[in-house]
């Protein structure tokens, strides 16, 4: 069994290889690579890929990039209102005070950005399915925004994402929080494993660690009080798991051909646990977790997956 993942970065412009890991014999160079998208018939002849085809040179295929383009509208038309409808709802269960504004501030950072990871594949397989993708995150952070500076008022996206109600909350950790989604969006897309990773640990990791912590965090971290041994294993475990569960979703789909051996386990064991120690770190004053742990994740993923 060898591990074998390499993927084109297009906005790097280069192979990132891997070395292959092989438990029996090394496979030849030439396949020392993630390889992404529907691999080739004679790799995987069991494996059926009926979503992710290479991307298009649309010029080249006026009727492929006509349709491209409605798909592509009509997936972010979708996704965002989806976006719109999510903190709808948390904002009608807290206004009915079915769940604590706390409690559904973390359940909108856990789903919001996994959620907008897992509708990626709807998007198209031209050039610039990703750019109608990061639409979304754009269109809320200008929201964020102008009722951050209190321009216009909505007490439900208040309500449903602020701590205390402070509409000035919303330029803190929500607005680095959807720029971070813009930028696995733009830089990762569906083409690196890093992008996904990222997202998992930054909403499902770190939204789950203080979900977790508040409720059964008594046992502080010795150099950090405001955090607790309880909320760092959350997000390491649950952060694993989540990131697992991205990586087989998009294998399933065929933009990833991973090897599920126990060396992609101990990568992405790694990378969690990076993720971990940066956010039980006493630097939030410094830099927000929302910062911290997406571009700690970034650059350990991107170095554990390249060798
Ligand atoms: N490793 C962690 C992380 C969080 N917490 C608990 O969750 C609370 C909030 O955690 P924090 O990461 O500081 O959340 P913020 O990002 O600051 O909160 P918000 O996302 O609401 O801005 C902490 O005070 C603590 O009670 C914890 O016990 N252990
Ligand atoms: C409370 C948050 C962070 C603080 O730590 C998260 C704020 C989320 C934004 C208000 C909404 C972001 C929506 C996403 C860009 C798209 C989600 C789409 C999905 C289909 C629901």
């Amino acid at each position: 069994m060898s591990l074998c993942l390499a993927f084109t970065h297009p906005f790097l412009n280069r192979h990132v290889h891997s070395t292959a890991l092989s438990l029996s014999h090394p496979p030849p160079l030439s396949l020392r690579f993630f390889s992404l998208g529907p691999p080739s018939p004679a790799r995987n002849p069991l494996r059926f890929h009926f979503l992710y085809r290479f991307p298009q040179q649309a010029t080249a295929f006026p009727a492929a990039a006509t349709a491209n383009l409605f798909q592509d509208i009509a997936a972010s038309a979708a996704v965002l209102a989806g976006a719109y409808s999510l903190v709808f709802t948390f904002d009608i269960l807290t206004q009915k005070e079915l769940i604590q504004q706390n409690l559904s501030r973390k359940l909108v950072h856990v789903l919001s950005g996994l959620l907008f990871a897992v509708s990626w594949p709807i998007f198209s397989n031209s050039i610039e399915a990703r750019y109608f993708a990061s639409l979304v995150p754009l269109v809320n952070c200008l929201r964020l925004v102008i009722h951050g500076f209190s321009l216009a008022d909505d007490p439900g996206l208040i309500k449903s994402v602020t701590r205390e109600g402070n509409p000035k909350e919303l330029l803190r950790g929500p607005l680095y929080y959807v720029l971070i989604l813009i930028l696995c969006a733009l830089v990762f897309w569906r083409e690196s494993p890093v992008g996904v990773i990222s997202l998992a640990m930054m909403c499902g990791g770190d939204g789950v660690a203080d979900i977790m912590g508040r409720k059964f965090g008594s046992s502080k971290i010795p150099y950090n009080q405001s955090k607790s041994w309880a909320g760092s294993i959350s997000m390491f475990v649950f952060g694993f798991f989540i990131s697992i569960g991205m990586l087989y979703y998009y294998s399933v789909l065929g933009y990833f051909q991973l090897d599920w051996c126990w060396t992609l386990m101990h990568r992405v064991a790694l990378v969690s646990l990076v993720a971990t120690v940066v956010e039980s770190l006493p630097i939030t004053m410094v830099v927000d977790d929302n910062i911290s742990v997406p571009l700690a994740t970034m650059l350990a993923a991107y170095l554990s997956f390249r060798h």
